[in-house]
């Protein structure tokens, strides 16, 4: 058994991560952490999970977790780069849902987080935790940097047409709607239900901080690939009013004829158990995933033109948080990468 700690378990993607792991059959929960709440049993905030966990929430401290092999960090950005260090020196394997350990660049951190980097000399060794580009790397991997929510659906629709150099890197559009759940649990205005329902709007078009993460990515997918040209994207995300979900509708355009794009995709990802081509003609809904680890994705190419338009799914808390770390966990530990993943989307 694995033994795991989760630091931030009174948050929306630690929530979403107790209950996975407390059904994973190669896990054993040891420590889940809150400040706040700490001395409270876990299920009495979570009555989903009475009967599952009899484990209190206790204050982070450096003696409980580093009695575990793995620790999840499930907190605000800029808190685990201030005590993983210590972690990786016990011994212990990290998997960081915040966006600590995602830019590669210290610079580009403080410019889109707005403080120092703790630890720069822990950025090149951490692996990007996408397990359908890095798998390799993440299995050898003592730091796991879990992609954010948008990246992970923004990459997975399109990924298979930069590879194969079929689209413009420069003519990138990605419109992209997220749950409210997305926010996180902290009080805040624009989560409040008089604000979120019954409207729809954009925010963070001038820039949003997944956008270098984003192109960071994209760029490391076109290079390995040979492809010189850096992806430039156009990110727009969306608040909708709904609690878990990404819809992303992403736009690229033609270089070149490709003959049967949908066979691009279906081959790409032909052994990814976590990405769902569906046939032609299909219109993914975010329902079709949530509480599932998996992106469900559809292509189109409307009127025959040279524009390609991917449409692309994912639960926000499960392929876009937890269920990816714990994903990325399965790999690090030799696992079978479905273990404890295996479930189906909740309908309606
Ligand atoms: N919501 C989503 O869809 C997604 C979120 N993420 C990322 O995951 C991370 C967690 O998000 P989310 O669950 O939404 O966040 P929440 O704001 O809902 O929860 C944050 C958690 O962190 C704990 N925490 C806060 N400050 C500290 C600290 N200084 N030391 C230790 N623990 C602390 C809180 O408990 P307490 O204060 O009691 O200790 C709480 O349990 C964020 O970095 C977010 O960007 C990534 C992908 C998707
Ligand atoms: C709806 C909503 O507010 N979504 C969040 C993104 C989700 C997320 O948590 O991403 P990180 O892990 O990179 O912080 C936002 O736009 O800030």
């Amino acid at each position: 058994m694995i033994k795991v700690g989760v630091v931030g378990g009174t948050g929306y993607t630690g929530v979403e991560l107790l209950r996975l792991l407390v059904m994973h059959p190669q896990v054993s929960l040891e420590v889940v952490t809150s400040r706040a709440e700490q001395g409270m049993p876990v299920s009495s905030l979570y009555p989903n999970l009475r009967g599952h966990t009899d484990l209190c929430f206790v204050e982070p401290s450096l003696e409980s977790l580093s009695q575990c092999d793995l620790v999840f960090f499930a907190t605000p950005n800029g808190i685990a780069m201030q005590q993983v260090p210590d972690l990786l020196a016990a011994g212990v394997k990290v998997i960081d849902l915040a966006a600590d350990f995602r830019l590669k660049d210290p610079a580009q951190w403080k410019q889109w987080y707005g403080m120092e980097h703790a630890c720069h000399e822990l950025l090149a060794e951490a692996v990007y935790g996408l397990p359908e580009v890095n798998r390799e790397q993440i299995a050898a991997a003592r730091l796991v940097a879990n992609p954010g929510c948008y990246p992970t659906a923004v990459q997975l629709g399109l990924l298979p047409l930069l590879e194969a150099g079929v689209v413009d890197p420069r003519s990138l559009v990605a419109d992209t709607k997220s749950g409210v759940s997305g926010a996180g649990r902290q009080a805040k205005i624009d989560a409040l239900l008089c604000e979120a329902s019954e409207s729809f709007k954009a925010y963070g078009v001038s820039g949003h901080r997944h956008l270098p993460e984003i192109e960071q990515g994209l760029t490391a997918i076109s290079r390995a690939r040979g492809h010189t040209t850096a992806p430039e994207l156009t990110f727009v995300p969306h608040l909708t009013p709904m609690i878990r979900g990404i819809h992303a509708t992403l736009y690229a355009s033609l270089t070149q004829e490709v003959e049967d794009l949908q066979a691009l995709f279906e081959q790409r990802y032909r052994d990814e158990q976590f990405v769902d081509v569906m046939p032609a003609g299909s219109l993914p809904e975010t329902r079709s995933v949530r509480g599932a680890n998996l992106c469900r994705i559809a292509l189109y190419r409307p009127q025959g033109r040279n524009r390609v338009v991917v449409l692309s799914v994912i639960d926000n808390l499960v392929k876009g948080a937890a269920g990816q770390a714990v994903q990325n966990m399965n790999i690090m530990f030799g696992l079978n990468e479905k273990s404890g993943l295996d479930m189906v989307a909740l309908m309606p």
